[in-house]
Formats: structure tokens, C-alpha cells, sequence
């Protein structure tokens, strides 16, 4: 579903992601961990087709994303920390408008707005102008309207931060769901970038650690378990970063 072949992307003669290969199939909550620098807004905007591949190649469902991001954008939703809403719309105009975009009718928009209300709780966002949202409110209405046409791929860039614990909680039994629904192809599938180890352990099936712009290593979490020798996925982390910090040394 995801296929990503030695995907290399350069800013001028920096490499922000060097050569990264893995696949991601779905019905799976893939992770990408990385200290601050790693590459993984990188590698996830190149997904989303907002930046262009230095080298290599990255298709979603088939689609490539070089060549084919128009068909990309249809199949994928994407939460990142740039996007801004109209101050002056509620969170009910916001999610018709999207909704308009991807050619839903009014009476499917209102059940999928009904029924993300129910999900991800999104109560007075709904009627609330954005321009008077608090930053969870704000979140909740970003995330829901990146899943209006429920997306065969839904890219998360760090969606947890500035949510409290109860909105937090909302998103990652969102995920959790979305990775069991079905649609006539099976599960969804969402890519998870986080720093939190805790939030990963949780809800990924499998994790791609990144570090300077490297892909160290793509598993489950009980495996990079057993592999490190440690006791949980922190420890584990700086075990794979020191030794290569170590070997490039
Ligand atoms: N437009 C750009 N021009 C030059 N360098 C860039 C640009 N965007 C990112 N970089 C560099 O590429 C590297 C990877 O950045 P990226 O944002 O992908 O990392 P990240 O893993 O998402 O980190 P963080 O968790 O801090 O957001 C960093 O060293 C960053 O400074």
C-alpha cells in the first residue's frame, strides 16, 4: 500500500533523508520515531506530495507521488502543525467546505460529521468559529477534517501535541479504530510520528526509527525489544541512536 524505495531528499547540500526504503501495508498503525532533525516531517511531506524526492521513489495505493499527486491527495488525509483554519467559519463549515472538495454529498457530509462528532467528540468546535478555539479545539477540527473522506492513508505529524489528556486519549482510540475499520479493502492506514515513546508503544503495529536523516531500523516494538536487550521502547531508542553515534565517531 505504502512502497518506499531509497528515498533520498536533499535542501541544497544538507541530505534531510538519506536513502530510506520500508513498506506499510494496510490495516497497520506505522510509527516514525526520531530525535528533533531526523527527517520525519520530511519524509511525511514528501508523502503528502509537498515536497518533491531528491531520488528514489514513494507511491501510495500505487499512486506515485512524483508523478501522480493529484490521485496521492485524493486517498491520503494529513495532520501537520502548518495548517491554519478560517477564523471566521465553524467547525461545521470548515468540515462542509473539505467535504465539497472531495465531491461528498450534503447528506454523506453530515453523517460523516455526525459521526467524527461521535469519535473524535468534537461537541461545540462544531459550531464555534475557529477564530475562537482554544489549541485542542483547533486540533480536534484539523484531525477531523483531514478524515472527512475517510482517507485510505491518514498522515499524523506530531497530531498528539498540545492536546490534553483527554483529547489525546479521543485521538489515539481514533487511530486504534481507524486501523480496524474496514472499507471493502480492508483496515486503513496511518503513519504516527511522534517523540512519544508512550503513545507509539500504544497504538503502533510497527515502528521506522529515523536519525539524521537514516532509517536504523523498521520493526515491532517486541522485537526491537528483544533485539536491543532492553525493557521498553525509550531505552531501546537511545540504543539504536548511541550505536550509530557511536560507529560514525
Ligand atoms: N526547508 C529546509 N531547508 C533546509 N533544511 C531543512 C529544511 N527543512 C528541514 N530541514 C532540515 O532537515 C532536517 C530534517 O528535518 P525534519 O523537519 O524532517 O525533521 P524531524 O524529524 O521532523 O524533526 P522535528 O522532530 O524536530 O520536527 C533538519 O536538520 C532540518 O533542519
Amino acid at each position: 500500500m505504502l512502497d518506499i524505495q531509497n528515498l533520498t531528499k536533499t535542501y541544497g547540500k544538507f541530505t534531510a533523508l538519506n536513502n530510506v526504503s520500508f513498506t506499510a501495508r494496510e490495516g497497520e498503525v506505522f510509527g516514525l520515531l526520531g530525535p528533533n532533525g531526523a527527517g520525519k516531517t520530511t519524509l511525511l511531506r514528501t508523502l503528502a506530495t509537498l515536497l518533491t524526492p531528491t531520488s528514489g521513489s514513494a507511491s501510495v495505493n500505487g499512486f506515485d507521488v512524483r508523478k501522480q499527486p493529484e490521485e496521492v491527495r485524493k486517498i491520503i488525509g494529513v495532520v501537520n502543525g502548518g495548517m491554519g483554519l478560517p477564523a471566521r467559519l465553524s467547525g461545521r463549515e470548515i468540515l462542509q467546505s473539505f467535504a465539497g472538495l472531495y465531491g461528498m454529498s450534503a447528506q454523506q457530509t453530515e453523517a460523516r460529521i455526525a459521526e467524527l462528532d461521535a469519535r473524535l467528540d468534537l461537541g461545540r468546535t462544531l459550531d464555534v468559529k475557529a477564530g475562537e478555539y482554544s489549541t485542542g479545539m483547533k486540533q480536534k477540527v484539523v484531525i477531523a477534517r483531514a478524515v472527512i473522506q475517510d482517507p485510505a492513508v491518514l498522515i499524523l505529524d506530531e497530531a498528539a501535541s498540545g492536546l490534553d489528556i483527554f483529547a489525546r486519549r479521543t485521538l489515539l482510540d481514533f487511530v486504534l479504530q481507524n486501523r480496524a475499520q474496514t472499507a471493502g479493502n480492508g483496515g486503513r492506514l496511518t503513519l504516527y510520528s511522534t517523540h512519544v515513546m508512550s503513545e507509539a508503544e500504544e497504538v503502533c503495529d510497527r515502528v521506522a526509527i529515523l536519525h539524521l536523516g537514516q532509517l536504523l531500523t523498521v520493526d515491532t516494538i517486541p522485537n526491537i525489544l528483544e533485539r536491543t536487550g532492553e525493557s521498553n521502547l525509550e531505552r531501546a531508542f537511545f540504543t539504536l541512536v548511541k550505536g550509530v553515534e557511536k560507529n560514525a565517531v
